[in-house]
């Protein structure tokens, strides 16, 4: 085995030592990953040099985001990008009857998610379209909504607050400019929100929002 193949295969071990799952779910996250690798060169869907670890970086980063919604089946993920979190969610949500809906603008991500979905075998429907013209239509149909290095706080309440207002589960990694961007977002905002660690170092932590309701002017 070579050394980068080594690097790899402990890489995989500490992730799912993290996040454990079943060796189905093993096999069709290593499907995802392998075909990651190969659009990479061409596509340039995650950063590069985070693939390295992207077992760690990307996958356990993906997976743990489950356990803190864990009654949820019907999952939202928006800006999807090369399909963190949400086809990693995907993957893990077809053992448990789920679903998850994707919203990407970014159309040659849109092929990749389709063709990695298909893939995998995954229950994942995928909209090539801007989050702010479709979130609200998702209201009634999802029970949990995430997004990943997407926006700030603020922003992101913008878009998902009619989700959040009506009995949505939020759950963001988030960096560790966490702090500010809850006193940014409780100007115009009050949220229903606990903060958990992370498991790994790609987020600082992870932010679960029960409810948002705006203050008056
Ligand atoms: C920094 S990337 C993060 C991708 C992925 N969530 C991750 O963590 O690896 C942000 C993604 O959101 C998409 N995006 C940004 N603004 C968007 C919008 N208004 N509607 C839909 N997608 C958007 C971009 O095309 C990009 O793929």
């Amino acid at each position: 085995m070579s050394s980068v193949d080594k690097a790899d295969n402990s890489d995989r071990q500490h992730a799912f030592r993290l996040t454990p799952v079943s060796r189905e779910t093993q096999e069709r996250l290593a499907i995802l990953v392998a075909e990651l690798k190969r659009w990479q060169q061409a596509k340039n869907l995650v950063s590069g040099a985070t693939l390295d670890e992207v077992w760690t970086r990307h996958v356990a980063d993906s997976l743990q985001l489950l356990g803190h919604a864990p009654q949820a089946r019907r999952w939202l993920d928006l800006g999807s990008g090369g399909g963190f979190p949400g086809l990693v969610l995907g993957i893990r949500l077809a053992e448990l009857g789920g679903h998850i809906d994707l919203v990407e603008s970014n159309a040659r991500k849109c092929a990749f998610l389709r063709h990695a979905a298909r893939l995998t075998g995954s229950p994942v429907t995928v909209h090539n379209a801007r989050i702010e013209d479709v979130v609200d239509g998702f209201v009634g149909k999802v029970e949990a909504v995430t997004a990943r290095a997407l926006a700030p706080l603020p922003l992101l309440l913008d878009w998902c607050n009619e989700l959040l207002r009506t009995g949505v589960t939020g759950v963001f990694p988030k960096g560790q400019h966490l702090d500010a961007e809850l006193t940014a977002a409780a100007k115009y905002w009050k949220i229903q929100a606990t903060t958990f660690p992370s498991l790994t170092d790609s987020a600082a932590a992870i932010l679960v929002i029960g409810g948002v309701e705006k203050r008056a002017d």
